[in-house]
């Protein structure tokens, strides 16, 4: 291939990446492999001008703007931050400051480069009036709505000295401990999993609900502070500042006067980043003063005088002694590496995630084979290739159960899915023992009491086998039952015994789970998709079991967010008659099985026939508050624009997508006030 043909090759995939990375927040390939073909397009650009592209992706910022959200201009440019992986060319970025500034001393501040997305935020008056993404760097998405969920953000400050009009930078992110936490819950209701935080701190800043959003509780670092004139003569001051009135400045920055410090600060924070409760990918070098900023100036995507210096991935090799299955709640197949003991950024790695067959043969790993683990933003580490050289012929191949490992039956593949099931929903041992620990979590009927190795106790002495047999369960049943637990990989013992006390604990709790609300039970019968926030829409549509049982598909499909592949689950669901035969029996030991919701009190019958749907923030209403007056006055609420939606009330921040969608179809938008008149004849 010729130069040519490779700087088109090369601009062409970079921007396929960009793409896919800003705008759909999934990478396909890693940052690293990214870099170097950006690293390689400039190289040949700088080479070979005559052929660099005008669009070419090294001299802007990668990301783009949306149509569902305003577009805002920046009021300074958002650009980008040039990087190395290397200490030597760290040290070419010292040279040529120092060289730019003639001599003159400085100064640097390091800060860890959190790995997240770029937020602008205006302050107005002390009042956070806006939140926008990175964009192209000169446009971003208006995401106010969603920035105001960020509970560190405060969405007022005051102090004395404040500028009447500044903006701050920051990250924002989504914490490891909720990025576990969220997957756990999807995992749980079968759901595909979040690939990275970075990606998934994404793709949440561009919800256009911003109701869900505040449910994944996003964080925000802020690290720099723009206004005009600008109050502060250092970036360190400006830090000082920020932390002062109360925004959240991260406490890792440190002023460096060396570049010995500096590479102290960047081997200091190599491991110990690991230990902070975000996914960081470098660290970030600034010039401190800001008159020696301002001289130094800016490339066309980048300040001169800061850079990011990554890490490469911290990665180990070791053996990979055998792979072990692990069976889900929806019976979904996990393969687990087992490991050499190995130590990896100051822990001892004796697990990695391989996802799934697909990524066994993508890897191309066999058992013996000595493996490249990383960790990367996830907690469990991952195995990211193979060290063919050190292969011998004690390698042998991966075989992929054909049967469940736990019950033998034959494991299925559903189409499009990269996971194998088993399908014996009902009596395998390790699908059973999560449909119980998912049954009594708080969220559904809150007996957590019976948590920690009780269930597995009850269901090996055959006391239960459906958690409705949970409201069978005596004192006498469960009085001095005891096991002894040895946990495989430290030989440790645990006995688990029930004694008076924990018998009256576990009793109680089953009593009392039978307040539990109507949404909780629903979330607790474990229907595939329907996690919380599904279930409560549900509850709140249908207003009873039995009418959600009745339901036709297109009822189903007109509760808010209630999309094709939920209402398929829920349907089938109701439609097994052992799954009825559970309901019926939970229904009988008295768990609540309607709403409480006041049924809306009827007011009028002017919208009766009508269709509606809203998007934005209203003056009068909540959302609640809207959808029980379109309900009170005989008005259906619509899930989506389609043909058989009437009318679009469209109040503050509508989403553009929405209303584009509606001007397209020919819907009628109407105002919060022209439904108010509506209401009110
Ligand atoms: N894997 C892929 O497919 C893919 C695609 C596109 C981009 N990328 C990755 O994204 C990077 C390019 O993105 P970029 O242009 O945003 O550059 P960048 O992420 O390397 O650096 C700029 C960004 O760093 C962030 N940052 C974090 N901590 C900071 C701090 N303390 N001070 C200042 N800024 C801080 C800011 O959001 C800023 O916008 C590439 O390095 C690449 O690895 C990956
Ligand atoms: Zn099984």
């Amino acid at each position: 291939m010729n130069p040519q043909e490779r700087i088109a090759e090369l601009t062409d995939r970079l921007h396929y990446y960009n793409f896919q990375y800003y705008q759909n927040s999934v990478s396909e390939v890693d940052d690293f492999t990214f870099d170097k073909l950006l690293e390689e397009l400039s190289l040949l650009e700088q080479q070979y001008p005559e052929f660099s592209r005008p669009d070419s992706p090294t001299h802007r910022v990668g990301g783009t703007i949306s149509k569902e959200f305003a577009t805002v201009y920046h009021r300074f440019p958002m650009l980008s931050l040039g990087n190395t992986y290397s200490e030597a060319e760290l040290t070419e970025f010292d040279n040529r400051v120092q060289k730019g500034l003639n001599g003159a001393t400085y100064e640097y501040i390091c800060e860890l480069k959190f790995d997240g997305v770029a937020l602008s935020l205006t302050y107005e008056n002390g009042i956070l009036t806006r939140g926008v993404t990175r964009g192209d760097g000169v446009r971003g998405d208006d995401i106010t709505p969603n920035v105001r969920t960020i509970r560190t953000l405060p969405l007022k400050i005051q102090a004395s000295g404040l500028p009447s009009l500044f903006e701050v930078r920051g990250e924002g992110f989504l914490p490891l401990a909720e990025f576990e936490r969220i997957n756990r819950e999807r995992e749980d209701i079968g759901e595909t999993l979040l690939a990275n935080p970075r990606n998934a701190a994404s793709g949440t800043f561009k919800q256009q609900d911003s109701a869900a959003v505040a449910k994944r509780r996003l964080d925000c670092y802020v690290y720099s502070f723009l206004s005009e004139p600008e109050p502060f003569q250092t970036h360190e001051e400006s830090l000082l500042a920020m932390k002062k009135w109360g925004l959240n400045v991260s406490p890792t920055w440190r002023k460096c006067s060396t570049m010995q410090e500096v590479f102290d600060f960047i081997n200091e924070w190599e491991s110990r980043r690991y230990g902070l409760p975000l996914a960081t990918d470098g660290i970030v070098i600034k010039v401190n003063r800001y008159d020696q900023q301002r001289e130094l100036g800016f490339t066309a995507k980048s300040p001169r005088w800061a850079i990011a210096f990554k890490y490469k991935a911290l990665a180990a090799s070791t053996i990979l002694n055998s792979v072990s299955y692990q069976v889900g709640r929806t019976g979904a197949v996990t393969p687990v590496a087992n490991l050499k003991p190995v130590l990896l950024a100051g822990t001892v790695v004796r697990r990695a995630s391989l996802h799934n067959s697909n990524e066994i043969q993508r890897l191309g790993v066999m058992l013996n084979d000595t493996v490249f683990v990383e960790k990367g933003g996830e907690i469990i580490p991952k195995i990211t290739g193979v060290d063919l050289a050190q292969r011998t012929e004690a390698s042998q191949p991966i075989v992929y159960p054909t049967v469940c490992p736990a019950c033998q039956t034959p494991l299925v593949r559903k189409e499009g899915e990269a996971h194998f099931y088993c399908p014996n929903e009902k009596e395998c041992p390790p699908q059973q023992q999560a449909r119980f620990e998912h049954f009594i979590q708080r969220r559904a009927m809150n007996i957590e009491s019976l948590g920690e190795g009780k269930i597995e106790l009850l269901i090996e002495r055959g006391l239960v086998r459906s958690p409705a047999d949970l409201y069978d369960l005596t004192y006498e049943m469960l009085l001095g039952l005891e096991k002894t637990y040895t946990d495989p990989e430290t030989g440790k013992t645990r006995v688990v015994s029930l004694r008076e006390k924990s018998v009256e604990n576990i009793l109680n709790a089953i009593e009392r789970s039978k307040a539990q609300p109507f949404a909780s039970v629903l979330f607790a019968i474990g229907i595939r998709y329907v996690g919380n926030t599904t279930a409560e829409k549900l509850a709140d549509y249908f207003g009873s079991m039995t009418a959600l049982q009745t339901a036709t598909p297109e009822a189903l499909l007109s509760v808010p967010e209630v999309g094709e592949r939920i209402a398929h689950s829920v349907a089938a669901w109701f439609a097994d008659s052992e799954n009825q035969v559970f309901v019926e029996r939970l229904r009988l030991a008295g768990l609540q099985m309607e709403s409480d919701r006041v049924t809306v009190e009827k007011k009028g019958e002017s919208l009766v026939g009508k269709t509606f749907l809203y998007t934005g923030t209203f003056s009068h209403f909540s959302r609640e508050e809207l959808e029980s007056e379109i309900e009170a006055h005989g008005g259906k609420l619509l899930s989506g624009v389609s043909k058989k939606l009437n009318y679009l009330i469209v109040g503050e921040n509508p989403g553009p997508s929405k209303v584009e969608k509606a001007q397209k179809m020919g819907v009628n938008r109407i105002s919060e006030d022209e439904f108010l008149a509506m209401v009110s004849v």
